[in-house]
């Protein structure tokens, strides 16, 4: 067996896990890359390109098989569905593969998966698409750009046809890995040689001091500074959380969803081992996954705690100097680092999160000190969850907007800033989509 058959095949299973069986792209992703250590770092970055390429252009994938195939996508096998979906997007969209490869490497797949009989149809629709490949175009938008068409009109209406095409297109680009320094545990001198004596590509952001871009590394587990806690993955939308919420030293925080810890660990990163950041999440799994990233940083003014945030806490009333409320939303804003989330998300979905985040707020609000801080962010870009949230709170509860002007750094403004938030769009903003609102209790 050749070493593309190789790399295929376990791109093959990834994705029929994450397609077929609704696996988490990110979770069976990264789980595959530790298994798969021994494998060259080209051959690793090749399954991740391949399998992260077709879950992104999956509808246009789709919309290209079903053009030249008499069986339709959804009424084939799930194996010969899967070959033809990675088959299809090396064919639009890896040039260095030889497109006679790609077709003999994926009738390979099907016989070695016990489908000998179809391997004529896998070639044929391959080949057939591999003449007609220049002369392709889209019907629509949601084609396009490999978007549901809900969310196209959604974000039409709410934002504008150019505004939603950059962000559309945005979740198409390559992205470079964003970590957070923690300096804590390390100068910035120190945790660039680290990173560079690892053969990592490390760029400065420009936008955040302690934000840093990664390129051409293998896999974050191998990277000491990782293991060292000297870096968190953290995307600059989100240091933006910390930053919003200013912590004083000996401040006593409370994030009440907080796996896996990110924006907690960042906040106790600020507090410089004083005080101490309460990091809560709904179930023991959840909250093991923290307690693995305090232990790798090595924090000791952070403790985790297993707590329902509907549920109220009554020991926390009017404790918090700062609650950070990062609530469970849709995720439309992160759809370039989990492209799984547009396939699975449904429009009734936008509703229930906005009411879970509504009786979340509810609860939580209560534990904010008076002259306190609550920090409510998403990682969505929609207004029914963001900015009609945030109005929403103001009306029904003690609570001012904390003007955020100055505190995002020199590149980021907005008139709403003023009136404690700010809607980050992917394209428009230097990072994932996400909304930041932030309120001083009377
Ligand atoms: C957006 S994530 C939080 C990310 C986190 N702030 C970070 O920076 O790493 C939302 C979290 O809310 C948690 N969650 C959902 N419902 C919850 C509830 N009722 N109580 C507590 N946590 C909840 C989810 O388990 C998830 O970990």
């Amino acid at each position: 067996m050749t070493k593309e058959t190789d790399s295929r095949e376990i791109a093959l299973d990834i994705l029929m896990e994450i397609l077929e069986k609704s696996g988490y792209s990110h979770v069976i992703l990264r789980q595959a890359l530790n298994k798969y250590q021994f494998l060259e770092k080209s051959e690793r970055a090749f399954i991740s390109r391949l399998v992260e390429g077709t879950l992104e252009y999956l509808l246009q994938i789709d919309y290209v098989i079903d053009s030249f195939s008499s069986t339709k996508v959804k009424k084939m096998k799930p194996v010969i569905r899967t070959i033809l979906r990675l088959s299809v997007y090396q064919l639009l969209y890896m040039d260095r593969v030889p497109d006679s490869a790609v077709c003999n490497e994926a009738v390979k797949l099907a016989v070695k998966r016990k489908f000998t009989g179809l391997k004529g149809f896998v070639n044929g629709v391959l080949r057939n698409i591999s003449r007609n490949k220049e002369t392709l175009t889209w019907p629509n938008t949601s084609i396009q750009y490999s978007m549901p068409e809900w969310i196209v009109s959604m974000w039409e209406k709410e934002y504008g046809k150019d505004i939603s095409a950059t962000m559309m297109e945005s979740f198409l680009k390559n992205k470079k890995t964003t970590v957070r320094c923690n300096y804590a545990n390390g100068t910035k001198e120190e945790i660039l040689k680290s990173l560079e004596e690892q053969g990592v590509m490390v760029t400065e952001s420009g936008i955040f001091e302690g934000v840093l871009y990664l390129d051409k590394y293998d896999y974050l587990d191998s990277l000491e500074a990782f293991r060292k806690g000297l870096i968190q993955v953290q995307d600059l939308s989100s240091v933006f959380v910390g930053e919003a919420a200013d912590p004083k030293p000996e401040d006593y925080v409370i994030d009440v969803c907080g796996a896996p810890g990110g924006k907690s660990i960042h906040i106790a990163d600020k507090l410089r081992g004083t005080g101490l950041v309460e990091v809560r999440d709904l179930n023991t799994y959840k909250v093991e996954m923290i307690q693995q990233n305090i232990d790798r940083c090595g924090f000791s003014n952070i403790r985790t705690k297993v707590q329902d945030a509907l549920v109220l806490d009554q020991e926390s009333i009017e404790k918090a100097d700062i609650v950070i409320a990062d609530l469970p939303c849709s995720g439309l804003g992160i759809m370039g680092r989990k492209p799984d989330i547009k396939y699975r998300l449904k429009p009734e979905d936008l509703t229930a999160l906005t009411s879970l985040q509504r009786d979340i707020l509810t609860t939580v609000q209560s534990y904010v000190k008076p002259g306190g801080t609550l920090v409510f962010s998403t990682c969505t870009v929609n207004k029914q969850e963001n900015e009609e949230n945030a109005r929403w709170f103001l009306k029904q509860f003690p609570f001012d907007p904390l003007d955020l002007t100055g505190k995002l750094g020199t590149e980021i403004t907005s008139e709403t800033l003023k009136q404690g938030y700010i809607q980050l769009l992917p394209g428009i903003h230097p990072c994932d989509g996400f909304f930041l609102s932030a309120f001083i209790k009377r």
